[in-house]
C-alpha cells in the first residue's frame, strides 16, 4: 500500500530551521521556510534556481544530489552557500528525496555552521561558567554556612570572632568584633585583614604578615594562642587583645582560620595599676617600717627630752647657738661627753627648723656592724646581697626633706665615711645593687664624744668629712662643769621619773642636793637621771633618799664615810630591790639575786624578811 503523496506546502510547514523543497528536474525552489529566507537573505525564494546560491559549486552539488538520490538521503559541509547579499556561509546541507505527484524533489535542510559553533561556544561557556561559579560558591558557602549556621552564637558571643580564608582575606566578622574594632563587616569582608587591623606592633614597629601567628595558623596548620598584642581600630587607636587562632578545614582541605579575641585593654590597665600600686605599697611599707622604728625612738626620746634644762652660761650658750643655726640648713657638729645632751640638742635643732614636719632620722653609727653600715646608710635593692630579700631605703633616703642625725659619726668605718661624704656632697644616693641615683635634700647634724683631732691624726676619721660636718660646732659641757644646773635638772628629772612611776614627788633636801652637786658625774645627765629614778623608787616617806654608788667616784666615797646606819640600811634595801628587779624576783639558782649579790640564798631570804620587802617592791 502506497501512502498519500505530500503536498509541497505540507513539507515545509512541519520543517525546522532553513528548509527548502527543490524540483530536481529543473533546479527550481518549490517552497522555503521563513528561516531559509532569513539565512539566504531572500524573501522570495520560490521559483528561483537553487544553483544561484552555490555559484561555482555546481559539480559538488550534482555529486551531492546523486548521493541523495542513490542513498535516499545524505549530508555535506563541502558546499559553501552564498547568500543573496553576497555573504559566504559555511553550512551543512542535509538532503532527502521526496516523491511528489509528478516528479521527485529534494528536501534540503541548511544549517549555518558559524551559528552552530557560536551556540556550541555559548554552551561550553555556560557549562564552564556554571562549573566555576559552583567552585567559587563552594569556598564562599563554606564560610557563609559556618557563619549562618552559627549566626546566633557568633553575634551573641562577647568575644570578637572573625574568619580568614587561606589567602588571608576576611570571610566573616561577628558583631562583637565590629564593635571592638570600629570596622564594619563591609570594610573588612574580602579584604586582607592583617593590613587593616594587625599591621603594627604597639611600639610602632611594622608587623609583617608572615610573622603573624594568625597567618601561621593556616600556613603551619597550628593553633596559636597569643596573650598580649594589639589590634588597630578604624579610628587609629590600638586595643590590647588576647586571641586564639585556629586553622579550619573543609573536609580534609585547609580552608583558613578562625580568630577569637578579647579586648584586654581594661584588664591590662587594671593589672598595670595594680602592679604599680603593689610596688608603691611595698615601698611605702618599707618606708613605714623605717619611719615607725624612727617614731618609736622619737617617742622615747621625746619622753625624756621635754626641754633642755639649765641656766648655766654653757647651757645658755648652747640654746643661743641652737636658735642661731636651726633656721639655716648648715650642717652641725655637736661634741661632748656621753650623756651631756647631744641627742637632745640635735632634736631641738630639728624641731626649731623648717624641716620639723619631716622626719629626724637618728642613726646610731656605732650600733650597726661594719658590714651592714653601708646598707643601713644607703639602702639596698632586693638581691644586692644574700640577706637583701626586698628593696629597702637607707637612712639618707629616709631623711629626705628632713634631718639626718649621725650619732657618733666617728664610729663609721673609713671606707663608708668616703661614700657618705660623696653622697652628701653630691646630694644623690644610690642604693646598694641599684644603678639609679636618688636625689637627696637633707640637713646633717652629727655628734661625737671622741677627740676628733686625735682621731683624724690616727687615720680613723677623714679630715674632709669633719670639715664638711663641722660647719657649725656646738659643744655640750659635762655636768661637773656646770653644777649650778644640778638642782634644776634634778627637780626636772625627778618630776619625770615620778610621773612615769605614778608616785608622789618627794622633797629634795638641801643636804641631798649638796651631795649631788659634789659628785663627779662621769655619766653626766644620763647618770643623774638614773640616780634620781632609782632614788624615787627607793625613797620612803616624803624625802628623796639618794643612792649614789660609793665606788663611783672619790666624791661619793667621802659621802659614804658620813653615812649613818640608817643610810647603810637604806642603801642595802635599795640594792636588794634593784637586784630582785633585775632577776625578776628570782632569789636562788643561776642568775638569781643571791648569786648576783654574792651571798647564800638562805641569807638573802632572811634579809628580805628582815627588811620587810614584798614582791610589789620590785615588780
Ligand atoms: N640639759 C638637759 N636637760 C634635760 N635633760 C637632759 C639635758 N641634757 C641631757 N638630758 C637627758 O640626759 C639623757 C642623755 O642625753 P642625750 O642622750 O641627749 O646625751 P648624749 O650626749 O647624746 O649621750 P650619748 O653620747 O651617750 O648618746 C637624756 O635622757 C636627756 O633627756
Amino acid at each position: 500500500m502506497t501512502g498519500a503523496v505530500p503536498s509541497v506546502d505540507s513539507l515545509v510547514a512541519g520543517a525546522f530551521g532553513a528548509t527548502l523543497v527543490i524540483d530536481l528536474s529543473n533546479d527550481r525552489i518549490l517552497a522555503a521556510t521563513a528561516a531559509a529566507g532569513d539565512l539566504l537573505r531572500d524573501s522570495r525564494l520560490e521559483g528561483t534556481r537553487f544553483s544561484e546560491f552555490v555559484p561555482g559549486q555546481l559539480g559538488q552539488l550534482i555529486v551531492f544530489v546523486d548521493e541523495v538520490l542513490h542513498r535516499g538521503g545524505a549530508w555535506t559541509r563541502r558546499i559553501p552557500i552564498t547568500a543573496r547579499n553576497g555573504s559566504a556561509l559555511e553550512c551543512e546541507l542535509n538532503g532527502k528525496v521526496v516523491t511528489l505527484e509528478r516528479s521527485k524533489a529534494l528536501l534540503l535542510q541548511i544549517t549555518d555552521l558559524a551559528e552552530l559553533d557560536a551556540r556550541a561556544e555559548a554552551a561550553r561557556a555556560a557549562k564552564l561558567y556554571g562549573g566555576g561559579l559552583r567552585e567559587w560558591q563552594r569556598a564562599q558557602s563554606f564560610f557563609s554556612e559556618l557563619e549562618q549556621q552559627n549566626q546566633l552564637i557568633l553575634n551573641a558571643a562577647g568575644e570578637g570572632i572573625y574568619g580568614v580564608n587561606a589567602d588571608g582575606k576576611t570571610t566573616f566578622v561577628n558583631r562583637a568584633a565590629q564593635e571592638m574594632l570600629g570596622w564594619t563587616s563591609d570594610d573588612l569582608l574580602g579584604q586582607d585583614i592583617h593590613s587593616k587591623i594587625h599591621h603594627h606592633h604597639l611600639n610602632g614597629d611594622v608587623y609583617p604578615s608572615q610573622e603573624c601567628p594568625i597567618y601561621q595558623s593556616f600556613r603551619f596548620e597550628e593553633v596559636n594562642r597569643i596573650e598580649d598584642e594589639v589590634f588597630w581600630r578604624k579610628d587609629g587607636k590600638p586595643i590590647r587583645v588576647e586571641y586564639v587562632s585556629t586553622p579550619i578545614y573543609e573536609g580534609k582541605v585547609l580552608a583558613g582560620a578562625v580568630v577569637i579575641f578579647r579586648d584586654i585593654t581594661e584588664r591590662w590597665e587594671n593589672e598595670r595599676k595594680l602592679r604599680e600600686a603593689m610596688e608603691e605599697v611595698a615601698a611605702l611599707r618599707d618606708k613605714l617600717e623605717q619611719e615607725n622604728a624612727y617614731l618609736q625612738e622619737a617617742i622615747n626620746i621625746e619622753r625624756a627630752h621635754h626641754d633642755i634644762i639649765g641656766r648655766s652660761p654653757s647651757i645658755r650658750q648652747i640654746l643661743a647657738r641652737i636658735e642661731m643655726v636651726s633656721r639655716t640648713n648648715a650642717n652641725v657638729l655637736i661634741s661632748g661627753e656621753s650623756g651631756t645632751g647631744k641627742a637632745m640638742v640635735a632634736s631641738a635643732i630639728h624641731a626649731d627648723s623648717d624641716r620639723r614636719r619631716r622626719p629626724l632620722i637618728h642613726f646610731k653609727c656605732g650600733s650597726v656592724t661594719p658590714d651592714m653600715i653601708e646598707s643601713e646608710l644607703f639602702g639596698h635593692v632586693r638581691g644586692a646581697f644574700t640577706a637583701a630579700l626586698r628593696d629597702k631605703p637607707g637612712k639618707l633616703e629616709l631623711a629626705h626633706g628632713g634631718t639626718l642625725f649621725l650619732d657618733e659619726f666617728a664610729e663609721i668605718p673609713l671606707e663608708q665615711q668616703g661614700m657618705l661624704l660623696e653622697a652628701l656632697q653630691s646630694g644623690r644616693v644610690t642604693r646598694m645593687g641599684d644603678t639609679r641615683a636618688r636625689e637627696l635634700d637633707l640637713r646633717v647634724v652629727a655628734s661625737t664624744s671622741r677627740n676628733l683631732e686625735r682621731e683624724v691624726q690616727a687615720g680613723r676619721v677623714r679630715q674632709d668629712l669633719v670639715f664638711f660636718l663641722n660647719i657649725f660646732p656646738i659643744q655640750c659641757t659635762p655636768l661637773r662643769e656646770r653644777v649650778d644646773d644640778i638642782p634644776l635638772l634634778t627637780a626636772h628629772l625627778l618630776r619625770l621619773a615620778c610621773k612615769r612611776l605614778g608616785i608622789k614627788v618627794p622633797v629634795i633636801t638641801e643636804g641631798i642636793m649638796r651631795d649631788l652637786q659634789r659628785y663627779d658625774w662621769p655619766g653626766n645627765v644620763r647618770e643623774l637621771a638614773n640616780v634620781v629614778e632609782r632614788a624615787a623608787i627607793v625613797s620612803r616617806g616624803d624625802k628623796l633618799q639618794v643612792d649614789i654608788r660609793p665606788a663611783a667616784s672619790p666624791a661619793v666615797r667621802s659621802v659614804a664615810t658620813l653615812m649613818t646606819e640608817a643610810d647603810v640600811e637604806q642603801i642595802r634595801t635599795a640594792n636588794t630591790i634593784a637586784c630582785l628587779r633585775e632577776t625578776g624576783g628570782k632569789v636562788s639558782g643561776p642568775g638569781g639575786a643571791a648569786e648576783l649579790l654574792g651571798m647564800r640564798p638562805t641569807t638573802l631570804y632572811s634579809r628580805i624578811r628582815k627588811l620587810g620587802l614584798h614582791a610589789e617592791d620590785w615588780n
